[in-house]
């Protein structure tokens, strides 16, 4: 059967609130890796089935509605359990993928440095491991009585005894990243200049405001999801003539897998030793507010809720002005310290006395 990869359709449980949101951010995920959401299969049912996660007459269905629309992948919006994908494949003859999947490939596509291609490939093996294990299971169940191993029982052993190597390989190799992340920290911090760190959800615009002040073309900004996976540091200059360091790292997104938020600790680390944070938020986006509390549960999770922090409310050419001041205004009612910038419009001149605001407020 010729399948197109590049064309989904989406299967999700119907979800009160923020169901439309993720299922138009996983699209927008989706689309990153050159695949178009053609249908969307939305159930109303309390909790997934175990077996096949939608319900089983509906997951029978699923092969019909492939063919009908020609697709050649099924996304489940949810993370799905070793056997639900295994059985939602077996029914459909579709490749099957879950939300944490389809992060992990856009990952995978965006690791540049070794360092963050170890890291995706770390929460690979971790995504793998478990559902290699459900096969096993289920192999060895076909392969017969009470002692006996099957064939393919060995095969999935065999398998999984590598991946479980090369966690460890992979761990090790990382700790020994982190040491020397850390011995450059301390340098840096005995050297009294200010660490800022940018935070923010991935395509706010960090990168940019950081390719801006420090003037290096070379700091890499996209118009797509996770464009930066490599914590980046330059050396900014304030009015004053004193130095700051800035550093960019990886967005933020609603439902990041477990695996991989535990793989890019290394990178969110960063963001942690820094005297200071940079919420940036992208003021154009409908969601903007949404996005501040996905940061602030990321930062309580990386242990970084007590870092002093302003939000920098970037993109603000894009919105008018009332937008901008309701925004704002709903912003510091919240708590926060913030102000507007537009990072790839302003000039330099502009955008530094916003930041002297707004981290010497806390600093001076
Ligand atoms: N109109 C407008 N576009 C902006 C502004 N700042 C950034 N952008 C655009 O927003 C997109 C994302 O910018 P990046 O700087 O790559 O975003 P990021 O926060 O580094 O994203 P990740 O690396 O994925 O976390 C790019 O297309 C930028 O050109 C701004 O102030 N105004
Ligand atoms: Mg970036």
């Amino acid at each position: 059967m010729a399948v197109d990869r590049g064309r989904a359709v989406l299967i999700a449980l119907e979800r009160l609130e923020e169901g439309e949101r993720l299922l138009l951010e996983l699209e927008l995920l989706l689309a990153n890796l050159d695949v178009d959401v053609v249908e969307r299969v939305i159930q109303k049912r309390d909790s997934p089935d175990p077996a096949f996660f939608l319900g089983s007459g509906k997951a029978r269905d699923l092969k019909r509605i492939c063919d009908v629309v020609d697709a050649g992948l099924i996304v489940s919006d949810r993370p799905l359990t070793p056997r639900q994908m295994a059985n939602l494949k077996a029914e459909s003859g579709r490749y099957v993928w879950d939300r944490p999947l389809v992060i992990m490939k856009i990952f995978e596509e965006r690791a540049r440095t070794s360092e963050a291609k170890l890291q995706v490939e770390l929460a690979r093996c971790r995504y793998e491991l478990p559902h290699l294990r459900g096969l096993g299971h289920q192999m060895s169940r076909l392969g017969g009585g009470i002692g006996t191993r099957g064939p393919g029982e060995t095969e999935f052993e065999r398998h999984r005894r590598k991946l479980e190597r090369r966690i460890r390989d992979i761990t090790r190799k990382l700790a020994q990243v982190k040491k020397r992340r850390r011995n450059q920290r301390k340098r840096r911090s005995r050297s009294d200049i200010l660490t800022i760190a940018m935070v923010g959800y991935t395509n706010s615009g960090k990168s940019t405001l950081l390719r801006r002040l420090s003037g290096d073309r070379s700091v890499y900004v996209a118009d797509a999801l996770f464009a930066t996976l490599d914590t980046l540091v330059r050396s900014i200059s304030m009015s004053d003539g004193r130095t700051i360091l800035l550093t960019d790292t990886v967005g933020f997104i609603r439902e990041l897998p477990p695996a991989l938020i535990a793989a890019f600790r290394t990178t969110l680390e960063e963001a942690v030793a820094a005297d200071f944070l940079l919420v940036m938020l992208d003021g154009s986006d409908p969601d903007a507010l949404e996005t501040l509390r996905v940061v602030r549960e990321t930062l309580r999770d990386i242990d970084a809720i007590e870092i002093p922090r302003a939000v920098l409310l970037n993109k603000a050419d894009l919105i008018d002005r009332s937008t901008l001041n309701g925004l704002l205004t709903r912003i510091r009612s919240d708590g926060e310290d913030v102000e507007a910038i537009s990072a790839s419009k302003w000039d330099v001149k502009e955008i530094i006395p916003v930041l002297e605001k707004l981290v010497f407020r806390t600093y001076l």
